[in-house]
């Protein structure tokens, strides 16, 4: 029997963030493993026209959860939804909600955070800084709490280079900027915003930073431990590979590239790729949430769920292996066939997104308007590039995190805790995984079905011909009306079409070395 699942059996859980992505899968692990749990709490809001019943009932009734129903058929029972808005105080939970879980309360799971890159400091502080302090004076009044486990991520730190697992400190105090925060109006804090975030690139990542320092100047006599997991993937085993359901990280990138709308990205295709599959997170989290309980280290630790140092991958060969998948499991109608330009250059980025990007958007606007649609690609496209704008910082860089705490903790399991809580991620197969991770996207997210793939193929051959016509109708309309009449316009067109050959030879030799050397790496 796996000591950890029996930690977990007759104890009463807490986790914030359980309706995202990283909640759901931990929900799920903690039933498969621990059918005996006494009851899991969860912090819900209303959202999106839904109650919190009908939330809890839609995740439990979810392909993810087919497996637990098997183990735990009452599983609705173990789950109590309790009325929560974190932006709020107290989190707005009501006085007998909060007595029971301060009463009961074992172990606590805080994951819940905005992960916006854009959002507000003073939204992102309210959620990752303030509601993290109110939650560890809730745990403080905990009599039963035996271990409070905080999800950061591995960038709360990203304007170092090498990132160890301690916690570091900001220049500005959290609860100075807690307290500015109640005072300050919004134009002044977006006028400081950049200021306070120095050299992070956004306030996602410094919220995370101020919250870790909360945690560790809020700590008290608690048990705490700061998880800190790179870029949260698709699962790699559990319940079963692939599964998905939201579009942070790569995963909408991945949905962008494969319907044809993403054909080129500046990314550094040697920079490492740390992405860590959301199963394997889950798995250290629960590891981590016994060893603190059970030997109460004398300080809060720090453990890096990340991939880079133990089984490195880079973009170029993520990249190569995402395109190669969409082969095998194409995305139904695409607007234009899966490629990828990588390029790490800016002028050749904004060369790309004119050539790749926005002139098939407005031609393909301007084919709406003339058969009498509404026009829609260029803005769609206009929001995908400040999309690929945000994420490029973090594909442009590599970062080192060493990751002595989380080996440590792998030598201090069972051989059946390795097996059952396995996040040693030296394990995972990257070519594997990430054919896997495209077709979970297409399952899961897009909601694909299997049956369409040949259709989906014939779509392709199809975009391919229109292509080469395309084009070849291009060319002879140019040659007809411009270049057989003027000497002028014949040395113009020469120079366009050797520029962007030489342009296309040059990126492509550029890739296939990068994605070769990739390869052999
Ligand atoms: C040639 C190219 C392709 C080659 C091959 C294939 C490529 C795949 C592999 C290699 C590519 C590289 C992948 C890089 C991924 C790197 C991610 C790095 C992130 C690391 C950060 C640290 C990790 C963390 O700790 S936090 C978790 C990460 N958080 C996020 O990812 C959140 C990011 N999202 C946001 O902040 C916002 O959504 C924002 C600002 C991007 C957009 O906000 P906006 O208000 O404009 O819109 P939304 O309402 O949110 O959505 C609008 C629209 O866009 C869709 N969308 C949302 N997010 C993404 C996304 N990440 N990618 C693509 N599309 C996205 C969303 O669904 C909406 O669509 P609609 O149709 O309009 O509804
Ligand atoms: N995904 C990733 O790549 C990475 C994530 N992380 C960290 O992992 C943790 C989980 O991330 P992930 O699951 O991906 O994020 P999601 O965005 O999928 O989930 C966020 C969760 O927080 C909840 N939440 C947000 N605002 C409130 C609020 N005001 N009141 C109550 N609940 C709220 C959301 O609830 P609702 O459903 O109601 O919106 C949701 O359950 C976060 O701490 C994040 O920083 C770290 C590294 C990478």
């Amino acid at each position: 029997m796996s000591t950890i699942a029996a930690f977990y059996g007759g104890k009463s859980i807490l986790i914030t963030g359980a309706t995202g992505f990283m909640g759901k899968v931990l929900m799920e692990k903690l039933f498969r493993t621990s059918p005996d749990l006494k009851v899991i709490y969860i912090l819900v809001r209303p959202k999106a026209g839904q109650t919190l019943q009908q939330r809890v009932f839609q995740i439990l009734n979810s392909k993810l959860f087919e497996k637990v129903k098997e183990v735990c058929p009452n599983v609705h029972e173990k789950i109590r939804a309790i009325y929560a808005d974190l932006n709020q105080n107290d989190f707005a939970i009501s006085k007998e909600d909060m007595q029971e879980l301060i009463t009961c309360t074992n172990v606590v799971f805080h994951c819940a955070a905005t992960v916006r890159f854009d959002d507000p400091l003073r939204h992102a502080v309210q959620l990752n800084v303030t509601a993290t302090q109110q939650l560890l004076l809730m745990a403080s009044q905990m009599p039963k709490l035996e271990a409070f486990i905080h999800i950061s991520t591995a960038f709360s730190n990203c304007n170092l280079k090498h990132i160890d697992e301690v916690i570091y400190p900001c220049p500005v105090e959290p609860k100075k900027i807690i307290d500015s925060m109640e005072w300050l109006d919004d134009a002044i804090i977006d006028e400081i915003t950049p200021k306070l975030i120095g050299d992070r690139p956004n306030t996602y990542t410094y919220t995370k930073a101020l919250g870790e320092m909360v945690v560790q100047q809020e700590s008290g006599n608690l048990n705490i431990a700061i998880i800190r997991p790179s870029i949260v993937g698709a699962t790699w085993q559990e319940p079963f590979p692939g599964w998905v359901d939201n579009l942070n990280g790569p995963s909408g990138l991945i949905i962008a590239a494969g319907k044809g709308f993403l054909r080129a990205i500046k990314a550094t295709p040697k920079a490492v790729a740390d992405l860590i599959p959301v199963d394997t997170v889950v798995n250290l989290t629960l590891a981590v949430g016994w060893y603190t309980a059970v030997h109460r280290p004398k300080s809060t630790l720090v453990y890096h769920c990340t991939s880079g140092n133990l089984n490195p991958c880079n973009w170029g060969k993520m990249g190569f292996q995402v395109l190669a998948s969409f082969e095998k499991i194409p995305f139904e109608r695409a607007f234009r066939r899966p490629y990828a330009d990588f390029t790490t250059n800016n002028f050749t980025t904004q060369y790309w997104n004119a050539v790749s990007h926005r002139a098939p958007a407005i031609i393909y606007d301007f084919y709406l308007r003339l058969t009498g649609r509404k026009p829609r690609m260029t803005k769609l496209m206009n929001r995908l590039l400040r999309t690929v704008s945000m994420l490029e910082y973090f594909i442009n860089r590599s970062w080192e995190w060493s990751t002595y705490n989380t080996e440590m903790l792998m030598s201090e399991l069972s051989p059946e805790d390795q097996r059952v809580f396995n996040f040693d991620v030296r394990q995972l197969n990257w070519l594997e995984y990430i054919e896997n991770y495209v077709l979970g996207v297409k399952k899961y997210l897009l909601k694909e079905d299997m049956a369409g793939i040949p259709e989906a193929k014939q779509h392709l051959k199809r975009l391919r011909n229109i292509h080469y016509l395309f084009n070849t109708a291009l060319f002879l309309i140019a040659w007809r009306l411009l270049i057989a009449r003027s000497q002028m316009a014949r040395n113009v067109w020469f120079f366009i079409m050797w520029f962007h050959f030489f342009l296309q030879a040059f990126c492509h030799q550029e890739a296939r070395s990068d994605f070769h050397t990739a390869h052999v790496l």
